[in-house]
């Protein structure tokens, strides 16, 4: 290793945070996952099973199921789910080193300012995470492809960057991470329902008739938005999405696996928030607005069921 190893906590060690967690372990930091049990007891009897697009191997790496874990860390690697933002971060604030920084790798533009609300006096850097990866079963990661992150300035962020990077996780710091997270939640706004309400990957979805009409609206309608609020896009939207179905057309995204599993959904911070936005602004955002309304009866359905 080049750069110094830190001390790295991950709140949240589902997918996005055992596949950091674990390829920033492998590279030798000191990496401790903060996951529900059922993670903890598997990662703790075997470690931790990395099924990647590279190896597929059991990475030795701490786990705990008790947010006070992140005590001395450095890092903090902030991995919930966007509705559980304020709770994760209600758990881990007393325990937080004062100088630790702590990254949003979430989907969604505003979960580093809710966390900033919770924990107002630690420092805070929004993530672009671009990957796909899903858990098997119990500490089973399955990496699909990608992993560059881009991140906010921060005391160290630079020094993160160079970490990360060394160890086989392309990272950039960013001045225009606002944009970069709205260029983000734009192609989730494009991909992520069709995929959940259709249950199928990206590149069978997106062949469906008339899906690439609905797609291109949706992003219309984002992209009027983004302007309203202010956001300067970081890079080429469309070119963004079109990577997505060139690098991982067999992928399925978070939205329909949550769905699979009869899990609550972060549509409410997707597609919902381009129309609760849109409404603040005096845009209309039909196409949003069904995908919304589409996924949010799934979900309903589901919890009754
Ligand atoms: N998966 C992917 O390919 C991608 C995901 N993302 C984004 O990354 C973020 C994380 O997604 P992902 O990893 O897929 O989600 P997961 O649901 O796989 O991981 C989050 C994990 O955190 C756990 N958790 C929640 N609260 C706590 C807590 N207080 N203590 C301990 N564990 C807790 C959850 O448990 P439980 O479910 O029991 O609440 C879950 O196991 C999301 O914003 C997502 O949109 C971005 C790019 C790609
Ligand atoms: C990158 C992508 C589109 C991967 O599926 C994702 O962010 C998601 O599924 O939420």
């Amino acid at each position: 290793m080049t750069t110094q190893p830190f001390k790295i906590a991950v709140m949240g060690a589902g997918a996005v945070g055992c596949y950091y967690g674990g390829m920033l372990a492998r590279a030798g930091h000191d990496v401790t996952l903060i996951a529900r049990p059922s993670h903890v007891e598997a990662i703790r009897e075997r470690g931790l099973h990395m099924d990647t697009r590279g190896f597929d191997e059991f990475v030795a790496i701490s786990a705990s199921s008790d947010a006070s874990a992140v005590k001395g860390a450095q890092i903090v690697l902030f991995c919930v789910k966007s509705m559980d933002t304020e709770s994760a971060g209600a758990q881990i604030h007393p325990h937080l080193a004062p100088d630790a920084l702590v990254m949003t790798l979430q989907n969604g533009v505003d979960n580093a300012d809710r966390l900033r609300s919770v924990i107002h006096d630690r420092a805070v850097a929004a993530t672009v995470v671009y990957v796909g990866c899903e858990m098997l079963g119990p500490g089973h990661l399955k990496h699909h492809g990608r992993g560059e992150l881009t991140i906010e300035p921060s005391h160290l962020s630079e020094q993160v960057a160079q970490a990360f990077t060394d160890a086989a996780i392309p990272t950039t710091v960013s001045d225009n991470v606002r944009g970069a997270l709205w260029v983000k939640l734009i192609l989730n706004c494009a991909y992520n329902a069709v995929s959940a309400i259709a249950q199928l990957p990206y590149g069978q979805a997106v062949a469906g008739v008339g899906v690439k009409d609905l797609m291109r609206d949706v992003v219309d309608e984002c992209k009027a938005v983004a302007k309203a609020e202010g956001v300067t896009l970081a890079g080429d939207v469309d070119v963004a999405i079109s990577k997505i179905i060139e690098t991982m057309p067999a992928q399925y995204s978070s939205t329909a696996q949550d769905l699979a599993r009869g899990k609550p959904t972060e549509i409410d911070f997707l597609n919902g928030l381009v129309v609760r936005r849109g409404q603040a602004h005096g845009i209309r955002t039909p196409a949003n607005q069904a995908l919304w309304a589409l996924v949010k009866l799934l979900e309903t359905k589901q919890a009754v069921a």
